[in-house]
């Protein structure tokens, strides 16, 4: 596995060992043992989620709040997606950056996402599967979010506007200026 720091504290991009052979490929999604030795961060997954998406979909930019934050560890299992991480840790020396990527099935690129930052993704190919494990349950009454084109994070979200598709939730998510992080 070959990993990558990124302009985030904490935040990883990770691109696995694939083994191709007449039969197709094999690659490990996820090695605990070697994840915590190439990123010194102890990690304990405890739900995995994964999501359809039609092209134009975004989903985001969430975060859970206090005990109920989340890490992740993103990728797609079809399709093509780019990927938003948010550090929202007030105390990060990265607070306020945004670190974006691609992530496909051609690529099987991962991110690693920390407690403590937002995160979204955009579907750019007609359909995407995508999948992340997380740290920590899913919880409601602790969620919360930024709003996807919030002017002062200055993302470029590559499809036009008028093609976007986004829950009436994530339409009326604040902005990054007014988010009160407990
Ligand atoms: C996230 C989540 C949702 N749900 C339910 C709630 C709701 O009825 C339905 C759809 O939820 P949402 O609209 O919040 O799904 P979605 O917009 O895909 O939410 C996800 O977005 C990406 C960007 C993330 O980073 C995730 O952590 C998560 O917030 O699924 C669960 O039961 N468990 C979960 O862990």
């Amino acid at each position: 596995m070959k990993i990558s720091k990124t302009n985030i504290k904490d935040c990883y991009e990770l691109e696995p060992n694939v083994f191709t052979d007449q039969r197709g490929y094999f690659f490990e999604s996820f090695n605990q043992r070697k994840f915590e030795e190439l990123t010194g961060l102890a990690i304990n997954f405890i739900q995995d989620n994964q999501s359809l998406s039609s092209k134009g979909v975004l989903r985001g930019l969430h975060y859970q709040k206090g005990d109920s934050a989340q890490a992740k560890l993103v990728r797609v299992l079809q399709g093509k997606v780019m990927d938003v991480t948010v550090d929202i840790r007030k105390d990060s020396p990265s607070y306020g950056e945004v670190f974006t990527t691609i992530l496909s099935d051609n690529n099987n690129k991962q991110v690693f996402i920390p407690r403590g930052c937002a995160h979204g993704f955009i579907t750019l190919s007609d359909t995407a599967i995508f999948f992340y494990k997380c740290d920590n349950y899913y919880d409601s009454k602790a969620e919360s979010g930024i709003i996807y084109n919030d002017l002062s994070l200055k993302i470029d979200w590559i499809l036009p506007e008028d093609e976007l598709i986004i829950s009436e939730k994530d339409l009326v998510l604040p902005k990054f200026k007014d988010l009160i992080i407990h």
